[in-house]
């Protein structure tokens, strides 16, 4: 774990300088230690007075903290005025941390000064020691002593120069542009880039997200990332803080951003809880009534996009609307509708769906095995074809754009348990209940695609989302659902009971399976993968979906 040292200025609301620091070196793994510059009296409306103790006792806090510990990375925030910058710099050249990131802090988002215009100069020289600079638009100007850049091109010409003239990296962010993407590039010296780019969130919440970033960066550096792994965790952590910011309420002005969205999002995935309650489905199943849910999904829940194909289905659907609108309001659905699913996270969704339509397609295989009615047999047999050549699809299509042969990717933790219990419910239980298992993959993806707004073609994932839409797979799930009807009609009503359980147990395992992308990092994802993804498909690619049932959908018409 990184012993990370920031140096800044405090903001007693929390949402920028030293408490924004230690937050963000937490998020992002490291151990977070903080030497005050500066107290400031700011909300998140602004400044409102700094107070400045002696730099005697500021290099007194300096010294204290690397006599006692070994320092792995420093990142230092607002300085102030040129006696400080000159005080950290003699402690620096003495103590010589492996990183050290420098937030260049000259003027707020609310417009107020933290760095004396004196000072500038000052602060240029400083940076020379730093092993990245990460500048806003307006501070990136006064280093390099030139006007605001006006587009991201300005920015990245004045950076280069820059970055080649004082022998450092630097990092070049675009929030304060008007762009629709918020990209952030990491120049190096010797002329290499480094882009990643991110949706701009639309909100006021982005008080200190520039002392935020630069902290999770150091924090990453520390650990040992590369420059673009680093860059892609900070930008990537900071977009889901920046995301959930608004929600915090803290402030009226320019708010804070939730530094600790991910973690517990991670920590409530991690969460050992059943899924189903024992009380959730009575032992007996007589009547659908008996399912408590009489209002048969129109009473506030979402209703199917698919309609049911009789009283049972109806009472199913009920009782799993509450994990249905959890997918449709789930992070990822969200994210790769707004375009802001990282690509990693995308690869890693697509590659665990090829693993998954395997699986899939041996459960399907099942069902038509133990079937004795023709058109079942005709029904299951096709639905295990139509998942096999979509699985090939994928590979073919989308997984396939790169020319080196791709290690098998491994199927992660929920894809296993997604598909294992598939597999044992659809060999070992009851017919009925291997079709209630099944069912969700049709009937809760129909229900994310009818839900897709359209998106403009230059949508970083328009061509995957046009999969979701084929009118084929609607059929096919109509089909599903009618075979799931009448073997409920026909089950005891133990088996009821137990069809109900696996139903409910395969919707849960959806959510999962949609939101297990967004609990990847970087790095393991390329680990897993193992192979470059395409967000568009290969040439020689034909058919438009993804799912088990899409192929289907031509057959059986
Ligand atoms: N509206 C936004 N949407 C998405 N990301 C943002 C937004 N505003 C800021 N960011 C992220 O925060 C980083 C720092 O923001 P920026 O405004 O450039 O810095 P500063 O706080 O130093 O002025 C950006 O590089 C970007 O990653
Ligand atoms: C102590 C301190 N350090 C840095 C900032 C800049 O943060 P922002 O530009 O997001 O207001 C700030 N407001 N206060």
């Amino acid at each position: 774990m990184p012993r990370v040292l920031s140096i800044a200025g405090t903001d007693p609301t929390g949402g920028a300088g030293t408490a924004a620091d230690l937050k963000s070196i937490t998020a992002a793994g490291g151990y977070g230690m903080s030497v005050v510059t500066g107290l400031v009296a700011q909300n998140t409306h602004g400044v409102r007075d700094l107070h400045v103790p002696p730099v005697k006792f500021l290099a007194a806090q300096l010294h204290a903290v690397s006599s006692d510990v070994t320092l792995d990375a420093v990142k230092t925030g607002m300085l102030g005025t040129a006696e400080i910058i000159a005080t950290v710099a003699v402690w620096l050249d003495d103590v010589r941390p492996p990183i050290l990131v420098v937030d260049p802090v000259m003027i707020a988002t609310s417009g107020d000064r933290l760095l004396q215009p004196e000072a500038e100069q000052a602060m240029v020289t400083f940076c020379r020691r730093a092993t990245v600079v990460t500048p806003n638009i307006d501070e990136l100007a006064v280093l390099t002593g030139s006007p605001r850049a006006a587009t991201e091109d300005e920015a990245l010409d004045q950076a280069a120069r820059w970055s080649a003239e004082m022998g450092v990296a630097v990092i070049v962010k675009t929030g304060h542009l008007d762009t629709l993407t918020v990209t952030n590039t990491w120049l190096s010296p010797d002329g290499t880039r480094i882009a990643v780019p991110s949706t701009r969130v639309d909100t006021t919440s982005t008080h200190g997200t520039g002392c935020s970033l630069s902290s999770a960066l150091a924090t990453r550096l520390g650990c040992g990332d590369t420059p673009a792994a680093a860059l892609a965790w900070a930008t990537d952590w900071l977009h889901e803080s920046i995301s959930h910011g608004a929600a915090l309420r803290v402030g009226s002005g320019h708010g804070p951003v939730d530094h600790g969205h991910r973690a517990r999002r991670l920590a409530a995935a991690a969460s050992s809880a059943p899924w189903i309650t024992p009380d959730a489905v009575p032992h007996l199943l007589e009547t659908p009534a008996d399912l408590g849910t009489s209002r048969a999904g129109n009473d506030g829940g979402p209703a199917p996009a698919v309609a049911s194909a009789g009283p049972w289905t109806a009472a199913l659907w009920a009782a799993g609307e509450e994990t249905t609108a959890a997918i449709a309001d789930s992070d990822f659905v969200r994210a790769l509708v707004d375009g802001s699913l990282p690509k990693h996270a995308f690869g890693f969704y697509l590659t665990q769906d090829a693993l998954y339509l395997n699986g899939y397609a041996r459960a399907l295989a099942a069902l038509a095995a133990r079937s004795t009615d023709p058109a079942a047999q005709v029904y299951w047999s096709q639905a295990a074809t139509g998942a096999l050549t979509e699985e090939a699809e994928l590979h073919r299509g989308w997984l396939g754009r790169n020319s080196e042969p791709a290690p098998t990717p491994a199927p992660s933790p929920v894809t296993a348990a997604y598909t294992d219990f598939l597999l044992a419910t659809a060999l070992g239980e009851d017919r009925a209940v291997g079709v209630a298992a099944v069912l969700p993959c049709f009937w809760l993806y129909a229900q994310v695609g009818a839900a897709l707004p359209a998106v403009p073609a230059d949508h970083p994932y328009a061509a995957w989302l046009d999969t979701y839409r084929d009118p084929g797979f609607v059929t096919a799930t109509e089909q599903a659902l009618a075979q799931l009807e009448s073997e409920m009609a026909a089950a005891s009503p133990a088996v009821r009971a137990t069809a109900t359980r696996a139903y409910l147990t395969a919707c849960r395992h959806e959510l999962e399976f949609f939101d297990q992308a967004l609990r990847i990092e970087p790095g393991e994802a390329s680990a897993v993968q193992g192979t470059a993804i395409g967000t568009t498909r290969s040439p020689g690619s034909t058919s438009p979906s993804n799912t088990a049932a899409a192929q289907l959908a031509g057959s059986t018409r």
